[in-house]
């Protein structure tokens, strides 16, 4: 109610309501105003961050830009630091056009040995931005404005250095990160230095020299858990461990590289010969585990004077990554996954000094193939953990810093050689009950068919391997591009292959290298350049050959068993005891499946050449019969006999091994659904 009263002067009074009304009115106005200056405030600061590469959310742009220039940011010189046992190093590399499409915003400081995340948030009001900033310290940490060059210098020339020394170093230098975040980039470039160090180097003959080494180069990747030659038309190949526990690639072929340009060649043509898919992130994804290995050898002997093997690791994933993945991609992932996990463990085992502890490398071919870089007392390793800068990928780029970080830590984890012995035993028992059940199931089935297994084709017994010269390299990928060309391979790796070597692809990895070798072909000295053609073509056999043991698939189910307990005993995983045995199963099973898939298409292949020759005999037995008006109908009768029951047999034998594959493959359908769905994965 409002009351009227005059001032003296007979002035009417403003009634207090609307007085209060106008002053509400011009906090509005000015409210307004602000807002309009904000906005044009905004829209000018929007301008300025795309034209400084940077768009994105500007609330979040900003807050990170004060999280900088609040004093946070704390840069080390990056110092030379000798060979150390494990070296740890982060790389961010560049907002791409892609995230800038997508107005992703940068969200990662790198500042040498730092490296910080800035995960975007909103508060519980939905509307509130901030930050929540998570903080880790590693070797080395390199930002987007340094080159693969620095990170060389750093993390890998010290390998090289040592690996040179010509004592049996066992150097091997990893590219770890998410998919997309620069990994294969990092790698191609550490490739072409290296090439350029290693031959520097024995040129200088501080440790091992020119005059008495031999530069060998071999290639291969780990796919779905086939292991394949890269330098050799993809052969597949065995890895096999002898009596006394070493490892030996069967039938991979090193290569002998006379200098860095023979060197790049090789690297080129293995870098091409990949299994890629495009993915979300990366439209040539490597799903497969590349392994360059270069062998210093003495050139009389063939003895290892020192061994470097630079790995570019398939991009890892996390469970819900995979939930619309089709069965070849989950299993691949699966695959990846389980032996990221055995390469965190058994780098772990290698800091914590090796022979001590039990180390789980057979949980994984990647861990099995590169046993001497995690048991040997003269391993060193250098991880470099690649980073996406954009916010969308904090949670990935999280999970890459956790797991780069795990890798190096003091406090010796693992299990104990009691509980060891009990998981022997626990697997044991397992082990049996299946083959109980085996056996039941064989009794159901039972129509006297020979153990399927017999059938198997033997893995071969011993293996000589060769360096080939450069000049048989080259025959040979013009062969295998010729025959890719022309259609000769009918499965989808060729064809893709046969399709890249119709219209080769010019990454820039390849311009680099080429440019590389350029450079270096200037630089050889005249000695160098007057190599003979019958140098070059010098074979050399090496002495290795293998007590053919293959690694039994028992002790590669302990070995995940393993892998996993101590996995759960770090805390590593953030699962509960059951979601950690599922995905233990999951691992198991998944190995099963790429084990039995092996043994179903070689028992398929050899059924079809024996039912061949069934069909032969078959026919000739008529072709008799028919043409004679006197013949044995007994004989005949056996005869038909003998045939018709091997040919039930092989047939009951090839369905024995379809139906155990595809009841891995149930399992496996099973097991990925729940463990797609755990959180933590
Ligand atoms: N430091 C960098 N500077 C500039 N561009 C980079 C850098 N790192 C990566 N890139 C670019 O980012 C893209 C993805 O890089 P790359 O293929 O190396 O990723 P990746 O980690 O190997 O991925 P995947 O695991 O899927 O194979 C490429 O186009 C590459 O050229």
């Amino acid at each position: 109610m409002s009351r009227r009263e005059s001032l003296p002067g007979g002035r009417p009074v403003i009634d207090k309501t609307r007085q209060k009304a106008l002053q509400i009115e011009a906090e509005r106005n000015a409210r307004r105003e602000a807002m309009a200056a904000r906005k044009i405030e905004r829209a000018a600061e929007e301008r300025r961050n795309v034209a400084a590469g940077n768009p994105g959310d500007i609330d979040f742009i900003s807050l990170v830009r004060d999280w900088r220039d609040s004093g946070n940011v704390v840069r080390e010189d990056h110092f030379h630091k000798g060979v150390s046992k494990i070296c740890i190093s982060v790389r961010k590399r560049p907002v791409s056009s892609k995230e800038r499409a997508k107005k992703d915003h940068d969200s990662i400081t790198c500042a040498n040995p730092h490296v910080h995340v800035h995960s975007a948030k909103l508060k519980v009001d939905g509307i509130t931005k901030y930050l929540d900033n998570n903080s880790f310290r590693f070797d080395h940490s390199f930002d987007e404005t340094e080159t693969t060059q620095d990170v060389y210098k750093y993390t890998t020339m010290p390998l090289v250095d040592f690996v040179c020394a010509g004592k049996g170093g066992r150097a091997t230098c990893f590219a770890y990160g998410q998919t997309g975040s620069g990994k294969t980039y990092t790698m191609g470039g550490i490739q072409v230095m290296v090439a350029e160090d290693i031959y520097m180097l024995l040129g200088e003959g501080s440790g091992c020299r020119d005059d008495d080494t031999v530069v060998t180069v071999s290639m291969f990747e780990l796919y779905g858990g086939r292991c394949q030659d890269l330098l050799n038309d993809r052969t597949r190949l065995k890895i096999l461990e002898d009596g006394k526990g070493e490892v030996v690639v069967t039938g991979l072929e090193e290569y002998q590289a006379s200098d860095p340009g023979d060197f790049l060649t090789l690297v080129d043509a293995g870098n091409r010969n990949r299994t890629t898919h495009a993915t979300e992130a990366n439209d040539t994804s490597s799903r497969s585990h590349a392994v360059l290995q270069i062998h210093l050898r003495d050139k009389a002997t063939g003895r290892l004077k020192g061994k470097l093997s630079l790995v570019d690791l398939a991009g890892s994933e996390r469970g819900s990554d995979t939930k619309s993945h089709n069965r070849q991609r989950r299993t691949e992932s699966s695959e990846i996954n389980k032996s990221l996990l055995a390469l965190k463990e058994c780098i772990r085992a290698l800091d914590n000094g090796g022979g001590q502890q039990h180390v789980p490398y057979r949980a994984s071919k990647l861990t099995l193939v590169l046993k001497d870089c995690f048991t040997s007392p003269l391993a060193r390793t250098a991880m470099i953990a690649t980073v996406s800068p954009g916010a969308s990928a904090c949670d990935h780029t999280l999970n890459t810093l956790r797991y780069a970080d795990r890798v190096k830590e003091k406090k010796v984890g693992g299990i104990s050689n009691a509980r060891k012995a009990e998981i022997r035993v626990e697997e044991e028992a397992k082990r049996e009950r299946q083959q109980q059940a085996a056996r039941e199931l064989r009794k159901q089935y039972n129509a006297g068919a020979d153990d399927f297994d017999e059938h198997l084709p033997p893995p071969p017994v011993e293996e000589k391997k060769k360096f080939v010269s450069r000049d048989n390299i080259e025959r040979r990928l013009d062969a295998n591009a010729q025959k890719k060309a022309g259609g000769v391979h009918g499965n989808r790796h060729s064809q893709q292959q046969a399709a890249k070597y119709t219209e080769p692809p010019r990454s820039p990895h390849r311009n680099q290298a080429n440019t590389a070798a350029a450079a270096s072909e200037e630089r050889r000295s005249p000695q160098r350049r007057s190599r003979s053609p019958q140098r070059r073509k010098q074979t050399i056999e090496s002495k290795a050959s293998v007590r053919d043991v293959q690694r039994p698939q028992a002790e590669v189910f302990d070995d995940v068993t393993m892998l996993h307990e101590s996995l759960r005993s770090h805390g590593d995983s953030g699962l509960g005891a059951a979601d950690e045995d599922a995905v233990a199963l999951l691992h198991k099973t998944v190995d099963e499946i790429f084990e039995e898939e092996e043994q179903l298409l070689n028992l398929h292949m050899s059924t079809i050449q024996e039912s061949a020759e069934l069909l032969t005999s078959e026919g000739k037995l008529l072709q008799q019969v028919q043409g004679q008006d006197d013949y044995e109908i007994d004989d005949y009768a056996a005869r038909l006999e003998v045939i018709l029951a091997r040919k039930m047999v092989l047939t009951s034998n090839l369905s024995k091994k379809l139906k155990k594959f595809r009841e891995a493959l149930r399992k496996e359908e099973m097991l990925s659904q729940r463990v797609e769905n755990m959180p933590a994965y």
